[in-house]
């Protein structure tokens, strides 16, 4: 259904941030885009409903080069859910829901009925449809971002990272929702998430990212656990560690320490990644001085990724270190940074339990 043939995304800085991607996503089922972050799966999202233009090669959504259309139009006619549901605060849960119908033309009634449904498709009550977005909960809010993304009845529904803000019972509570929707009204969705545990359950098909916007291997969830293409997807997907028993192990790993630097501090350029905090040790996001440096301001954080306690599951350390733009997952305990961990790191402290065979086995191990 949606065809990418040999596209390169570079931005203006030089960053390129995918790398000659061919994919064939089918039509029916829910394609995800998974990998660390950084790799680039954002922008190949973004590239599909023309929020981002490729600098090289063609997407086709049912062999039509989507360049033909105009972006607006292009844009209204498919779904898009990110990750704080991205609600207007000032509009009713009702109006929200409204605005891509609005947008295509439809008269008042027909959008308002058209809402109405699809917020009663998602699980929320007619009571809920008044409130205001602050008096819902985080999975509510976001249960209203997949109502407005599927109210003008759109074929194909885009989602960056959807779950990733919501606690994990209420995240399981979403992923089944969207796998019944998705049955349901048989579109076709395309997920990005950084959480290979979630792309295994969610997808019929998966992508592995690596970084440089690199396709590493495209198959269905059993023949990536089966059949890794090397030896980056078969440690992302941890066929030899049993990814699904990492919820379950008990480690300990040492954070390391971490350097950082608080807002209107200078960055030295070349100094790679580095941690904002505010004045209480609070963090507030990473800065990129790999190849620029300065005084820190807010507009060049990137987003923090997990955050995980010391004595959190090998599962929540190793889910903080893939979500950060650094490679390194901020530990945090009393409010405070007490370091970061690597992906490396919590695999090496699982490898040297005394029990590490027995989480050794692969995805049985669930
Ligand atoms: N507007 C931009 N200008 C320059 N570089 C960008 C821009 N947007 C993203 N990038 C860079 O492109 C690369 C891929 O980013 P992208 O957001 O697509 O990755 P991702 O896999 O979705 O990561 P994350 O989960 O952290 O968002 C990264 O190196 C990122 O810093």
């Amino acid at each position: 259904m949606i065809r990418f043939e040999h596209v390169t995304k570079r931005y203006p800085d030089g960053t390129v941030a995918v790398d000659d991607l061919s994919l064939e996503v089918p039509r029916g089922g829910i394609t995800v885009l998974v990998g660390p972050s950084g790799c680039g799966k954002t922008t190949t999202l973004r590239m599909v409903n023309r929020m981002v233009e490729p600098t090289e090669g063609r997407i086709t959504i049912d062999d039509d080069d989507i360049t033909a259309r105009p972006a607006a139009e292009l844009r209204r006619s498919i779904g898009y859910v990110i990750q704080h549901a991205g609600l207007f605060p000032h509009r009713t849960v009702l109006a929200n829901v409204t605005t891509v119908p609005r947008l295509l033309g439809w008269d008042r009634p027909r959008a308002r009925t058209a809402a109405m449904e699809a917020i009663e498709k998602v699980g929320l009550t007619a009571d809920q449809a008044r409130r205001y977005p602050a008096q819902l909960s985080g999975g509510q809010q976001q249960r209203v971002g997949v109502a407005r993304a599927l109210a003008s009845g759109p074929d194909l529904v885009l989602m960056d990272e959807p779950f990733s803000a919501v606690d994990p019972l209420v995240r399981a509570d979403l992923q089944q929702e969207v796998r019944r929707l998705q049955r349901d009204l048989g579109i076709t969705v395309v997920l990005v998430t950084h959480d290979i545990d979630e792309a295994l359950t969610l997808g019929d098909s998966v992508a592995v990212m690596r970084q440089g916007g690199h396709l590493a291997q495209f198959a269905t969830p059993a023949d990536l656990l089966a059949e890794p293409a090397d030896d980056f997807v078969a440690s992302f997907v941890g066929k030899d560690r049993g990814y699904r028993a990492l919820g379950f192990a008990d480690v300990r790993v040492t954070p390391r320490a971490e350097r950082s630097v608080q807002v209107g501090e200078q960055v030295r350029a070349g100094s790679g990644w580095v941690l904002v905090t505010d004045g209480s040790g609070m963090p507030l996001g990473w800065v990129d001085g790999t190849g620029w440096g300065g005084p820190v301001r807010e507009d060049r954080l990137h987003r923090l990724g997990a955050v995980a306690g010391p004595d959190d599951s090998a599962r929540a350390l190793l889910d903080a270190a893939l979500s950060s733009p650094s490679g390194r997952g901020v530990v945090m305990a009393d409010g405070r940074v007490v370091g970061t961990v690597t992906p490396e790191d919590v695999l090496d402290a699982l490898a040297r339990r005394p029990d590490a065979d027995r989480v050794g086995q692969g995805g049985d191990a669930s």
